[in-house]
């Protein structure tokens, strides 16, 4: 029997209550998610703003409960965790978020902000073992000589330096699992490039397990084995992450590979994404995409289509309904861009 997968979600759903009282809606935000992720394995999540990317980053780490199926990590239901459970997975799964600069207290020296951590898991060290931690953390993370870091404040070292420390408390907890939501969006392109070198150094050193969030597919192409797209709440698409580039199947990867700036762009013109076509307040079955897609049919707009599946590329669309095992895509980006472009009324 082949080994069940580290992190699974199935068939989850999140769904959000907005609104007054006589006036409520559910913003369906994951909609019956299926999703494996092994362990020692870089998943990224790509997709616009919007598509529901954090949403599935924070019910991974429990941030946020499901509103329905099951979430597995370690083969534990993470709805159903008992407090003590629930401790042991704090530290197993450790969230970094875009802003490293809001996410650190501006009030402590950066040393107190990573020692606090290892001391609340760690409660029988000294203060003396926290500092030594501390330091072997800082300089583990390259912030060294760490005796030049220890008495700063969040606001006197760099941006890149401040994701650093907050890779730092991260792993004070000794995680098995790091869910990254846009790590580097916030800093420049080179310091942006050594974060992300960084943590793959991490991930073979600590071998850790990546969920990995970005509207960047250029991000997720340096750093993850596979990639998931996400579109109006829904996975529409899943590969390793060289098939899905070289041959992606869904219209809107190929929407998200044209907007991409180089290499991927070749002489088209850029798509801008429209406003919320996707409406995740209407629950009716569809497929996200086909207010967008020059390719829908009529059965689009009244049924979610199926995944279909070849190897381990598995596209969610009806273009690829009737063929054994897809070897390329169906979508033509000319046909495209040429639609997109003209006003489409639905
Ligand atoms: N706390 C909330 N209450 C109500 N609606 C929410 C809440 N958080 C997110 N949403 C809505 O759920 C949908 C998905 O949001 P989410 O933040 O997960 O998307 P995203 O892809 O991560 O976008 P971004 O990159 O802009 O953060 C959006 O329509 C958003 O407005």
């Amino acid at each position: 029997m082949s080994e069940k997968a580290l992190i699974r979600f199935e068939n989850v759903d999140k769904t959000y209550t907005v609104g007054s009282l006589f006036n409520k809606k559910n913003i369906h935000a994951v909609k019956n998610a299926n999703l494996n992720i092994n362990k020692g394995e870089i998943l990224g999540v790509v997709g616009e703003s919007g598509c529901g990317k954090t949403t599935l980053a924070k019910l991974l780490t429990n941030i946020l409960d499901i509103s329905g199926g099951e979430l597995y990590v370690n083969d534990i239901d993470i709805s159903k965790m008992g407090k003590a459970e629930r401790k042991k997975f704090r530290s197993e799964v450790q969230m970094i978020f875009q802003d490293p600069f809001g996410s650190l207290n501006p009030a402590h020296r950066i040393s107190y902000i990573v020692g606090r951590t290892i001391g609340i898991y760690n409660p029988q060290f000294t203060a003396v073992q926290i500092r030594e931690k501390v330091k072997d953390l800082f300089t583990i993370v390259g912030l060294t000589p760490p005796e030049d870091f220890m008495d700063k404040h969040p606001n006197q070292i760099s941006g890149g330096q401040r994701q650093r420390i907050v890779i730092a408390r991260a792993l004070a907890v000794e995680p098995e699992i790091i869910v990254a939501d846009e790590p580097t969006s916030m800093l420049d392109v080179s310091i942006g490039i050594e974060i992300m070198n960084l943590m793959l150094e991490l991930k073979e050193k600590k071998q850790l397990t990546y969920m990995l969030i970005t509207h960047n597919l250029a991000s997720a192409r340096y750093m993850a084995d596979r990639i998931v797209v996400m579109y109006g709440g829904t996975l529409v698409e899943e590969s390793p992450t060289d098939e899905l580039l070289e041959n992606p199947y869904h219209p809107y990867t190929i929407l998200l590979l044209e907007s991409t700036p180089e290499p991927y762009k070749k002489d088209k013109k850029a798509i801008e994404a429209k406003e919320d076509p996707a409406n995740l307040a209407d629950p009716s079955p569809r497929c996200m995409f086909y207010k967008r897609c020059p390719y829908a049919m009529e059965k689009c707009r009244k049924e979610e289509p199926n995944w279909y599946q070849n190897g381990k590329h598995r596209v969610k669309c009806f273009l690829y309904e009737n063929i054994d095992g897809p070897t390329e895509s169906l979508v033509n980006i000319d046909v495209y861009v040429k639609k997109e472009t003209e006003a489409i009324d639905y």
